[in-house]
């Protein structure tokens, strides 16, 4: 039997489709009591995990478990686990009631259920409808319905915000939400971060196949913070001055700006001129969430540019006094060679990933020098593949 715990765990998990590794060697770990997003770019892998968890697909390799057992081993699985992967299965003719109902016996729960899942999802009034005549957005209640129907320990749902209006989607949030704070476990899939950041407390973001990051929303976010580049007449006297006035985050950089986090550009002038150090400009760059998952999965359709050289660029001498790592979680993609700088560092005349450019305080003397973008190949190039599955509405059962 399984163990209750309301645990999903992906390890080593692997698919092969001919040539198309859908899945590499992917691991991560969902709790209970949170909702946790699964993201990555579209082909990333995203729906061929969640099949492999469902038992809907033969891993090549690893194991994906719930409650510590793989699906086919969980007795009656719907009683544990509910689902909405993409596209609908409804009969056009059969009205919502009658489709809940089919189910329902399937699983071995009694008509009265069929009531209560109708009135979770809002979909009460329209119980008597046909499917075929419903709108996107009730289809997805109804399929939410489906998946709730034997009142499951643990939700997965596959991109379920895809189509639902605004309204749609403020309801899902609170409804994942809620089942969440019930000690339960949510799982949902998306290929955009904004879609939903406001709804997941955890998250677990994939590309080319591979986890890139598996932790706290939070502690992505924290791991971004700002910072204020500035260029001055005398960068090690800057670099003295804000340390003697209490800023410890202070990196030069190689271009022969200043890197501060924990101070404001005023904060910053005042320091300089009572230093008697002129400042020549500011920049000052903000925590920007959406680019940061946008650094962590992109090269998942790009090839290398001509001219790429792996590894990092002339003059680069390791990273600046202040580096503190990868952001927790963080999990370096296989394959880094050896002369390439640590995952997820930035080089010390790159923007840090997820840095926007927000201001620029202009006071006298040359422009910064350019910033040079640093490139890292992806370890692996993959070009889109056309999906060629079923997938199918409804939960397991
Ligand atoms: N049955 C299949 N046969 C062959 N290739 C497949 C099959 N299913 C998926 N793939 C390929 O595996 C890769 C991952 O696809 P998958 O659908 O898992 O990605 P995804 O992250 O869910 O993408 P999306 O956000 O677009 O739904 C893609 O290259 C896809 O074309």
């Amino acid at each position: 039997m399984h163990d209750g715990s309301g645990r999903i765990a992906v390890q080593n998990l692997s698919k092969q489709f001919g040539a198309v590794n859908a899945v590499q060697n992917l691991s991560f770990t969902v709790e209970p009591g949170s909702v946790t997003g699964f993201l990555g770019p579209n082909g990333a892998g995203k729906t061929t995990t969640l099949r492999m968890l469902l038992g809907l697909v033969t891993p090549t390799n690893g194991t994906a478990t719930i409650n510590g057992r793989p699906h086919d081993q969980l007795g009656n699985p719907a009683r544990v686990v509910g689902s909405v992967l993409e596209n609908e299965g409804f009969h056009p003719g059969r009205t919502a009631r009658n489709h809940l109902r089919v189910y329902s016996a399937a699983i071995g729960m009694p008509d009265q259920r069929v009531d209560e899942v109708l009135g979770l999802v809002g979909l009460s009034s329209a119980a008597d409808r046909k499917a075929g005549g419903f709108s996107l957005g009730m289809r997805q209640r109804l399929a939410l319905a489906t998946a709730l129907l034997g009142n499951p320990q643990v939700l997965v749902l596959d991109e379920p915000t895809n189509g639902l209006d605004p309204e749609g989607i403020l309801w899902l949030r609170n409804f994942l939400r809620a089942y969440a704070r019930e000690g339960r476990t949510v799982l949902v899939s998306s290929h955009l971060l904004n879609e939903v950041e406001q709804t997941i407390d955890q998250v677990v973001i994939i590309s080319q196949g591979m986890t890139r990051y598996n932790g706290s929303l939070d502690q992505l976010r924290k791991s971004n913070q700002s910072r204020v580049l500035v260029q001055s007449a005398d960068a090690n006297g800057l670099v003295a001055a804000l340390q003697e006035a209490g800023i410890t985050q202070v990196s030069p950089m190689p271009d022969g700006r200043v890197a501060v986090s924990g101070a404001t550009v005023q904060q910053i002038g005042d320091i300089s001129a009572k230093a008697n150090i002129a400042v020549y400009g500011m920049q000052e760059e903000t925590a920007d969430l959406e680019r940061m998952f946008f650094q962590l999965t992109q090269g998942q359709y790009a090839a290398p540019q001509p001219g790429f050289q792996q590894g990092p660029p002339p003059g680069y001498q390791g990273p600046p006094p202040g580096y503190q790592g990868p952001p927790p979680g963080y999990q370096a993609p296989p394959g880094y060679a050896p002369q390439t700088p640590p995952p997820g560092f930035a080089p010390p005349n790159t923007p840090a990933p997820g840095f926007a450019p927000q201001q620029q305080y202009q006071q006298q003397g040359q422009p910064p020098q350019q910033q040079q973008q640093y490139q890292q190949a992806p370890p692996q190039q993959q070009a889109p593949q056309q999906q060629g599955q079923n997938e199918g509405w409804g939960g397991q059962g």
